[in-house]
Parts: C-alpha cells; sequence; structure tokens
C-alpha cells in the first residue's frame, strides 16, 4: 500500500465533509489507497510480462475470436468505472497467442486511467504487435458511471467503439465475418 496514496485518501474524506477519524472511516484511506492501485495495476506491466512467451507455432490461418471479455476501467476525466466487454479477434500468420493472454491484454490496458478509444486502440496494437497477425480486430461495448451516476444521468446508453487493422480494415467480408460471429450484425 502507497501511504502518500492513503494520507490524499485522508484529505479526500475531509473534502467530502467527512470526518477521518470516525470509527468506521479509520482505515478507509489505507482501504481506498489499496484498491485505487489495484485498479490502475496495469501501468505496473508490460506485455512481456503478461504474455509471458505464451505464443504457440499453428498452421491455422482462421480468424481466432475471444468475445464477451469483461473490462472495468476507470474514465480518465472523472477517475469514475466505465464497465463492458471487449472482442478480440485476429488472423494468425503461424502463431497463435495463449488464450488467457488476450484477456489479459485488455487488462493491463483497462486498468490504467482511459478513454474507450485509446483503450480500444492499445488492445488492437498490442494484439498486433505480439503475433503479427495478417489483421486485428477489436469492439468494446461499455457503459460509464460518469454519464450514469451524475451528468446527464442516462442508464442505458452503452457507448461502442471498434479499431479493425490488417485484413479487418481492408476486407468487408472479414470484418462482417467478425461483427456477424460476436453478434453485431
Ligand atoms: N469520447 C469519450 N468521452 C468520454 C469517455 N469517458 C468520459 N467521456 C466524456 O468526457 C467528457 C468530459 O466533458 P467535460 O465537459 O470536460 O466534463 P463534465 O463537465 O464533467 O461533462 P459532463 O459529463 O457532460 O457533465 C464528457 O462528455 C464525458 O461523457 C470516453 O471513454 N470516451
Ligand atoms: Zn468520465
Amino acid at each position: 500500500m502507497n501511504p502518500l496514496l492513503a494520507s490524499h485518501y485522508r484529505e479526500i474524506l475531509v473534502g467530502v465533509g467527512e470526518n477521518p477519524e470516525r470509527e468506521g472511516l479509520l482505515d478507509t484511506p489505507q482501504r481506498a489507497a489499496k484498491a485505487m492501485q489495484y485498479l490502475c495495476n496495469g501501468y505496473t506491466m508490460s506485455l512481456d510480462d503478461v504474455t509471458n512467451g505464451a505464443l504457440f507455432e499453428s498452421q491455422s490461418d482462421e480468424m481466432v475470436i475471444v468475445s464477451d471479455i469483461e473490462l472495468y476501467s476507470l474514465c480518465e476525466h472523472h477517475m469514475l468505472p466505465f464497465i463492458g466487454k471487449a472482442h478480440v479477434a485476429y488472423i494468425p500468420t503461424g502463431r497463435v497467442l495463449g488464450l488467457s493472454k488476450v484477456a489479459r491484454v485488455v487488462d493491463m490496458f483497462a486498468r490504467r486511467l482511459q478513454i474507450q478509444e485509446n483503450l480500444t486502440r492499445q488492445i488492437a496494437d498490442a494484439i498486433q504487435q505480439i503475433t503479427d497477425a495478417a489483421g486485428v480486430a477489436v469492439v468494446i461495448e461499455a457503459r460509464h458511471m460518469c454519464m450514469m451516476m451524475r451528468g446527464v444521468e442516462k442508464q442505458n446508453s452503452v457507448m461502442t467503439s471498434s479499431v479493425m487493422l490488417g485484413a479487418f480494415r481492408d476486407s468487408s467480408t472479414t470484418r462482417q465475418e467478425f461483427l456477424q460471429l460476436i453478434g453485431r450484425r
């Protein structure tokens, strides 16, 4: 636990009109600091760490899709959560990535302060970099607490963002197949 972060949380308690000496709040600065560090632990990870060399030779050149990867991130404007799912696809060229590593890449970038568009792009670029794929597609659907709990207070809007690289950008057939398989068309 980072003591400096905890001391800032103590100030936040004072700032919102609370008494940090109240019994229920005595450990809150430490707990909140620990929780926030966890939610931002993507900063401490590298792509090498998360993939751990789990790349396997394969002759398959068919589209691989990992869909409905749940995602918890924090918007960089309000530091409030946005929650949703990511769908990731790539077309291998001789090497496939360990299945769980796709989800680990999503988490590595989600556990940072983000806007959804940049998160989508960073995941796509990373999968491309790791696999040297013929194409990568990432779609994220998420609900933003900053739009639900405050601000415009819209409870049902979902933001969809996508990044298509290589074959997914060049071929509408490939793109359509992907969108169909994740149930978007
Ligand atoms: N494009 C994009 N916008 C986001 C994301 N997360 C939050 N925002 C938006 O960032 C904007 C920040 O706008 P500002 O006017 O500076 O902040 P604000 O006064 O808190 O805005 P409101 O949310 O409209 O009350 C808002 O429109 C948010 O909805 C994101 O992931 N992508
Ligand atoms: Zn926000």
